[in-house]
């Protein structure tokens, strides 16, 4: 649904994506991740022609943005919902009215409007709040507001630019739970830019990992944090400090294995002992998965080897 081939962005002399190619499914749940700078916002910008790229394609529903013009332009985005971090609500404007202005700005009659928006409020949970001002909601209820006012268009796509960054933990929870259910409901497709490692796993199916412009990964979630490449171990600032004797075997468990007694079941039927160095498990996108550094003698290292291939498990020495 929305396909990007080679795309350039610069700002002056300045290049700020490099070669970006990617494909994000329709009803998937995509994450844009990286630090500070490294081109997020510019890129979701430009998906909804917010911003112009210097080369490249980029088409949604099989258009090229930059082919539209300004009548088509404003067609397009009315197909693309978007929400901020600080929220962008009007404060003089109830909870109702801030998420019924894009349907007036559209020229929709009273009646549509008020089915919609009492529709969507539910949708979100803020039904009795409807003549609520801005500043008499939480950080959350705003982010509800700001979400159900991205819906009313019925658009295809929510694009999310930083959208919990400013929550607290649980409340960041229950906005990416409500993302979710909104994906899974009405089958948009969510493009979510982040810095934060635990909103992808906690949400998004497939991930996009972007340094100073360049793709530096770009997996299904669960791939990019079970077996993490060089490059992502650099990303999440992970070290593996291991034993210098012996072998060091690592262990991947995929979703429902992590919780098999794999490594206690090895132990028992090769009669060994050995080490565990370290070892995670992790929520991802509701799966348990996780690994596992274990350090056998030199001399065990067929038996151990030949025990791992015969189930089905990923392994690597380290
Ligand atoms: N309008 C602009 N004019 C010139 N340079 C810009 C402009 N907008 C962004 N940049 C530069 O482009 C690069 C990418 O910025 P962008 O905002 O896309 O990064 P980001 O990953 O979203 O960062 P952050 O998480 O801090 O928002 C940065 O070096 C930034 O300084």
């Amino acid at each position: 649904m929305i396909t990007i081939e080679n795309l350039n962005k610069y700002y002056g002399d300045v290049k700020v994506l490099n070669d970006i190619s990617i494909d994000i499914k329709k009803g998937e749940m995509f994450a844009i991740v990286g630090h500070s700078g490294a081109g997020k916002s510019t890129l979701l910008r430009c998906i909804n022609g917010l911003e112009d790229y210097s080369d490249g394609s980029l088409r949604v529903n099989n258009k090229e943005i930059k082919s539209l013009n300004k009548q088509q332009l404003r067609e397009f985005r009315k197909n693309i919902g978007m929400i901020f971090q600080h929220f962008s609500l009007i404060q003089r404007k109830t909870v109702f009215e801030n998420v019924a202005l894009p349907m007036q700005l559209w020229g929709y009659s009273k009646e549509e409007i008020s089915k919609k928006v009492k529709e969507l409020l539910a949708l979100v949970g803020l039904d009795q709040k409807l003549n609520a001002y801005p500043n008499q909601l939480s950080g959350g209820q705003k982010q509800r507001v700001a979400i159900a006012r991205a819906l009313t268009l019925n658009p295809d796509v929510l694009l999310s630019d930083e959208a919990t960054s400013a929550l607290d933990p649980n409340t960041t929870t229950s906005i990416l739970n409500l993302l979710k259910e909104i994906n899974e409901k009405l089958n948009i497709t969510i493009v979510l830019v982040t810095h934060e490692m635990e909103v992808v796993k906690q949400i998004a199916q497939k991930a996009l990992l972007l340094e100073h412009g360049n793709i530096i990964g770009f997996d299904d979630t669960e791939e990019l944090f079970l077996k993490p490449d060089e490059k992502m171990k650099d990303f999440l600032g992970e070290t593996e400090v291991v034993p210098n004797d012996g072998v060091n075997i690592k262990l991947y468990f995929p979703k429902d294995n992590a919780y098999q007694s794999f490594i206690t079941k090895m132990a028992r039927e090769l009669d060994m002992d050995f080490n565990i160095v370290w070892g995670k498990l992790e929520e991802i996108n509701s799966h348990i998965v996780g690994n596992m550094v274990i350090n056998i003698k030199d001399e065990d290292r067929q038996v151990v080897t030949n025990y791992i291939k015969e189930h089905d498990i990923v392994w690597e020495v380290l």
